[in-house]
């Protein structure tokens, strides 16, 4: 029997999925107050906290994704991930940290909340337990929606040059996190491109699993939401 022989790439197949939750994302008062200014200073400094923990285990899928490759450029590109992450992107939020008085052993001695904490095991789950095209949707959503939310909040006049706000937008518009973006989703067709309808859907749910968690992570910035009973 002939199939039709285009083949949608997996990860056009996963952007229209994720359409609905990024919509969320983009309208969320603390991704809109990031792009107006208006965000509550007190909120981001929360958020600042619980991302760089995020981060530091977020890292750790990248090694994970070294140990699991099959090629040594896939490991060099994981490696150079790593490297990005941790001596890039992180320093922006020792920089941020800087601003608001923490230290760095403050910052890494803080409590994930339960958000971060669910969010990051579940990575570090998928990512230990599964294959390294599992390891990749568990990770790709971070990388993605961040890269299309600094795009869009770059494009509104003056925003990039807020005095607070301002260095994150350019972040996460750069040239730089997108080539990352880029690659972790072109690493993810490559990985994809053999795959049966069962192995795909699976792979499915854990991309719209962690895209759920990024809209939770923004929602648990804005309420600084700790455990019960804790401030
Ligand atoms: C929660 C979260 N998702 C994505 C990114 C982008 O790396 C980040 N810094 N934090």
């Amino acid at each position: 029997m002939k199939t039709s022989g285009i083949k949608v790439k997996f990860s056009e197949r996963l952007y229209e999925k994720l359409q609905p939750i990024w919509r969320e994302n983009h309208n969320h008062p603390f991704v809109r107050g990031i792009g107006d200014g208006t965000l509550d200073q007190q909120k981001f400094r929360f958020y600042m906290i619980q991302d760089y923990l995020y981060l530091i285990d977020y890292s750790k899928v990248f090694a994970l994704g070294a140990v699991k490759a099959n090629d040594v450029e896939t490991m060099g590109k994981f490696a150079s991930l790593l490297n990005e992450t941790l001596n890039f992107e992180m320093s922006l939020h020792r920089q941020y940290a800087a601003r608001f008085g923490i230290s760095e052993e403050e910052l890494e001695q803080a409590k994930p909340s339960p958000i971060t904490l669910a969010y990051t095991h579940y990575m570090l789950h998928a990512s230990q337990n599964g294959t390294l095209a599992e390891l990749i949707a568990a990770l790709l959503p971070c990388a993605w929606s961040y890269w299309e939310i600094g795009k869009e909040l770059n494009e509104i006049p003056g925003a990039s040059e807020h005095g607070l706000y301002g260095d994150w937008i350019k972040m996460y518009s750069s040239k730089e996190f997108g080539e990352l973006a880029t690659w972790c989703i072109d690493l993810l067709d490559e990985h994809t491109a053999e795959k049966s309808e069962r192995e795909l859907a699976k792979l499915e749910e854990i991309f719209l699993n962690t895209t759920r968690y990024e809209y939770m992570f923004w929602e648990m910035a804005y309420n600084e939401q700790m455990w019960p009973g804790e401030a």
